[in-house]
């Protein structure tokens, strides 16, 4: 039986993969789950018959922004977390305007972030000391530069920054902290040769999957001290 006193922990871009393990992952623990959907994949009928609630949104405008900030507000009158998920990894690539890829990059990664943080703060807050949490799927490369994902690596830069700014804002009543990974899983068009590559960048040689982020999650979630740090789930790789 779900706690209906629980605030909902919400996460952006579940449809699939981490975010989407992630909403399975609290609705098994019969914690309250709003994400938000950018494409129906059949997946977002199983999260609804588990109980999730389900909005679609596209964070390619500020107005598609808002208007998921509006549908949040509607359906929840306070949230325990946002779980900052929803990305797209682009590379600069031949044909594509470089100013398409940097602006797509900063939309998703930073004005995303930057106004659901602005607009759901107050649901965030009121509920007491280290009551609530934000946190931002940032990347490895923040720390080091990326020379094919050069506006990716930059908005998760940006990103990485507004996690000390917000941390600072909202404190003590939300923790906000960033998780910078580096491979957790593979896209299905990885091939062999990519794959092997990607394994090699690590120490530990593998791609541990989602589960390796959702624990740390929870642990972030029962903190009551931790805020405005990044947290590198990257198997080693700086030290390869
Ligand atoms: N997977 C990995 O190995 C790594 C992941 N990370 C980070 O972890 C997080 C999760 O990674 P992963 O699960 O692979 O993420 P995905 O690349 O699978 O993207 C997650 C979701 O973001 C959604 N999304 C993309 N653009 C928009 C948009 N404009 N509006 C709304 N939703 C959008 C996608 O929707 P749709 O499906 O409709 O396109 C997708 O479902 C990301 O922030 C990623 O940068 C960092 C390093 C490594
Ligand atoms: N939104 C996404 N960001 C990233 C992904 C991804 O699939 N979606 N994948 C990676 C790589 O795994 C990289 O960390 C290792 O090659 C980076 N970001």
């Amino acid at each position: 039986m779900g706690n209906t006193q629980q605030r909902p922990i919400l996460i952006t871009g579940a449809g699939r993969r981490i975010g989407l393990a992630l909403a399975h992952h609290f609705l098994n623990q019969h914690q309250p789950v709003i994400v938000s959907y950018r494409t129906e994949y059949g997946s977002i009928e199983g999260l609804r018959r588990a109980g999730a609630v389900c909005i679609q949104a596209d964070f390619s405008t500020d107005a598609g922004i808002l208007d998921f900030a509006d549908n949040v507000k509607s359906a929840t009158g306070g949230l325990r977390a946002i779980v900052h998920n929803a990305s797209a990894w682009q590379a600069e690539k031949p044909g594509t305007p470089l100013s398409e890829t940097l602006a797509a990059m900063m939309q998703i990664h930073v004005h995303a972030p930057y106004l659901l943080n602005h607009a759901l703060q107050d649901l965030l807050c009121g509920h007491g000391h280290a009551a609530s949490d934000i946190i931002h799927f940032t990347d490895y490369v923040v720390e080091r530069g990326s020379d094919k994902h050069i506006a990716y690596a930059a908005s998760k830069a940006a990103l990485d920054n507004m996690t000390r700014s917000f941390a600072r804002k909202l404190a003590p009543e939300v923790k906000v902290n960033a998780i910078a990974p580096s491979l957790i899983m593979f896209n299905d068009d990885d091939d062999a040769e990519y794959r092997q590559k990607a394994l090699n960048k690590s120490l530990m040689k593998i791609a541990p999957g989602e589960k390796e982020v959702i624990d740390l999650i929870d642990y972030l979630l029962t903190s009551c001290y931790v805020t405005g740090r990044s947290f590198g789930v990257d198997g080693g790789r700086p030290l390869n």
